[in-house]
């Protein structure tokens, strides 16, 4: 049976969410199959980190829809692969979450239910995204410095070492990191592009806990960091802590930021802009899209409108 999109190609990691993405992605062919038929779809397993990138790039014209089913790991790369290819021959974007943050599926209003997540995708409802790109790299939902990207980073070894995920994971990472390894970060930050403001540019020079870039309202499994960003304004939201905060005033801040309720703290600071540099004194934890970067020389854009993404509502 035809879909309104095309072929839909899925994308999938086993390897996702400890291994739980290859349950989740014979059992997503499984409700395709019952919807739109063996010929509606196409079911791509990645075989080593990468590979999503490559099977991205090179779908065949029949492909209407690109459906990532993984964490935002997974995700990032078939982003990288779509944005390879022309402006005017990029697949749509789907994701199917099966990961272990699953925060960009959430800022498309994915359902995490696999049925619903799959009628969402044949629903069809399109919208524009932005695309980050830092350095050469594309990004969907979150860069980030410092406190939160160590946290991140953590996460994921501590994730295979526990089996635990989403929020408990988050928070264990984060009361390690927060009263053990709280650095401190200077950095100068050159905004261009900033929204209402003559000359639209602003440097900061400022010392951080941590420093976020963000597409997308969360990171580190629904933080709403940046809880007013939208996908689609060609700008970034972007949000830093300032010292002094003693370990358990930190720890009240980020668990407020998981509700989005630590925008009032004078400690907090928020820039939007089309782009920005950052060079840090020495070179912080970092992360895009929950996996990690180095350097200490940034130079991000915002691409408005680079991708189409299925939305959930
Ligand atoms: N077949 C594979 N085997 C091993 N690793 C893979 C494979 N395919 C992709 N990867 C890598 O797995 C990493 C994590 O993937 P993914 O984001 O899908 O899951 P997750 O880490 O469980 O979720 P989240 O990113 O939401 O925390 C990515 O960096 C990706 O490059």
């Amino acid at each position: 049976m035809a879909t309104r999109c095309g072929t839909i190609a899925i994308i999938a990691n086993p390897a996702a969410q400890n291994g739980r993405g290859a349950w989740t992605a014979v059992e997503a062919a499984s409700l395709l199959r019952a919807k739109v038929g063996e010929g509606g779809f196409k079911l791509l397993l990645t075989e080593r980190a990468g590979h999503a990138t490559a099977l991205a790039a090179q779908l065949g014209p029949e492909v209407g829809a690109v459906v990532a089913l993984g964490g935002d790991g997974l995700i990032n790369e078939v982003a990288c692969g779509l944005m390879e290819r022309d402006a005017d021959e990029r697949p749509v974007l789907g994701v199917i979450p099966a990961g272990s943050g699953n925060d960009y599926a959430a800022t498309l209003g994915m359902a995490s239910s696999l049925p619903a997540a799959i009628d969402q995708i044949l629903a069809f409802r399109t919208g524009p995204a932005d695309v980050g790109r830092v350095n050469g790299h594309y990004f969907v939902e979150t860069l980030s410095f410092g406190l939160d990207a160590a946290i991140a980073l953590d996460t994921v070894e501590r994730r295979v070492r526990t089996g635990r995920a989403g929020t408990r994971l988050y928070l264990e990472s984060a009361v390690d990191q927060l009263f053990h390894h709280l650095n401190i970060y200077d950095f100068t930050a050159r905004f261009e592009g900033v929204p209402n403001a003559e000359p639209d540019v602003r440097t900061v020079e400022a010392a951080a806990y941590l420093l976020a870039v963000q597409i997308g309202p969360t990171y580190g499994g629904h933080f709403r960091i940046t809880p007013d960003a939208a996908l689609d304004d060609g700008l970034f939201d972007v949000c830093w802590a300032v010292p002094e905060l003693a370990p358990r005033r930190a720890l009240a801040v980020l668990l407020a930021a998981r509700f989005g309720r630590h925008t009032g703290n004078k400690h907090i600071h928020f820039q939007r802009s089309r782009a920005l540099t950052l060079d840090f004194d020495q070179e912080p934890p970092a992360q895009i899209d929950g996996e990690k970067i180095t350097g200490t020389h940034f130079a991000i854009d915002c691409i408005p409108h680079a991708l189409t993404v299925v939305l959930g509502h």
